[in-house]
């Protein structure tokens, strides 16, 4: 097992350094990385994917190469417009609603995203449960003008009956992410009429399998996002983005970029905005660059063991 410290280009989901924990099976490589917020039974489901990727590997994929977005942290609007300008993607997902941003400076970057993408590109925008449902309407009104159009919203709101009453309100498609991902139930945001979209994230979910349960069940459009892991983790989410029977819209997998290096030289950064699907994790051969310090890695084993012990 090889525990990793990654730093990150920009903070993001309030963390500037990634971490997790690498394991190697018969079938290859997973990883074990639930954020710092994820408890000890929330992370069973980590663990599931991490030994489905290492001891079973994944189900058959139906596409060799999935297109992807790339993922525009909170910065600056001249920061916005060089990161996407250099993703070569034609999507671009925007983290807006951060503490640290006005709904002003979150339109600023929007219109940066769109001078960088072209008429022609999409744009998606990122609460994270931030909103309550009028805050959600006002603000998504006027990011839908700056942005020239907005492909859809993630999770403006925490609950499945907000998400459904701004979903009555508005004109932009809604998709539901932390109302899938962290649900006791995560069909019940389909069954509610909440959500136009889901996104799937695959290590929360317990594995590709479980996630492609989880399609076939809520019954709607899927969008698979990363977990901003390495590219071994990310490898997994390739895997479920492959083997979709449907997939309608560029995945939230091109967060590499997000990362200041990598544990693979085999990194899966997007290539004219698509990233190919593999049939197991790359080998972390650049591992010693970002082994975790002794402390940090001692701390994510005794998670891992405690983990382990609830599965
Ligand atoms: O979906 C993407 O474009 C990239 C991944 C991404 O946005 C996220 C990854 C992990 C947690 C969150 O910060 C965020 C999300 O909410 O989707
Ligand atoms: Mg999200």
């Amino acid at each position: 097992m090889k525990v990793y410290a990654l730093p990150l280009h920009n903070r993001f989901r309030d963390i500037t350094v990634r971490e997790g924990v690498l394991l190697e099976g018969p079938a290859g490589w997973g990883e074990f990385g639930p954020f710092a917020d994820y408890s000890d039974t929330e992370s069973v489901p980590w663990l599931a994917s991490a030994l489905e990727a290492s001891e079973q590997g994944w189900p058959a994929a139906v596409r060799e190469r999935v297109e992807v977005n790339t993922t525009v942290p909170v910065v600056p609007p001249d920061r916005a417009h060089a990161l996407v300008r250099a993703s070569g993607c034609r999507t671009a997902k925007v983290k807006v609603a951060d503490k640290r941003s006005t709904l002003a400076d979150d339109c600023d970057r929007l219109e940066a995203v769109r001078d960088a993408l072209g008429p022609a590109g999409a744009i998606r925008v990122d609460a994270n449960t931030a909103w309550d449902v009028d805050t959600a309407v006002t603000a998504l009104a006027a990011l839908d003008k700056a942005a020239g159009g907005l492909e859809y919203a993630e999770q403006p709101c925490r609950t499945i009956d907000e998400l459904a009453a701004v979903r009555r309100r508005v004109s932009v498609r809604i998709a539901a992410d932390e109302s899938i991902r962290r649900a006791e139930d995560p069909l019940k945001v389909a069954v509610a009429g909440a959500a136009d979209i889901a996104v799937l994230k695959v290590a929360p979910l317990g594995g590709v399998r479980r996630a492609l349960e989880v399609a076939e069940a809520c019954g709607l459009p899927c969008v698979v996002s990363s977990a901003v892991e390495t590219s071994v983790g990310l490898a997994a989410g390739l895997a479920l983005a492959g083997a979709l029977p449907q997939l309608d819209f560029a995945c939230g997998l091109g967060t590499m970029s997000l990362l200041n290096g990598d544990v693979s030289t085999t990194s899966l950064s997007p290539v004219d905005g698509y990233l190919p699907v593999l049939p197991q994790a790359p080998a972390p051969d650049r591992f010693e660059e970002f082994a975790a310090a002794p402390d940090v890695a001692e701390s994510w084993l005794a998670r891992l063991d405690r983990v382990r012990a609830l599965r």
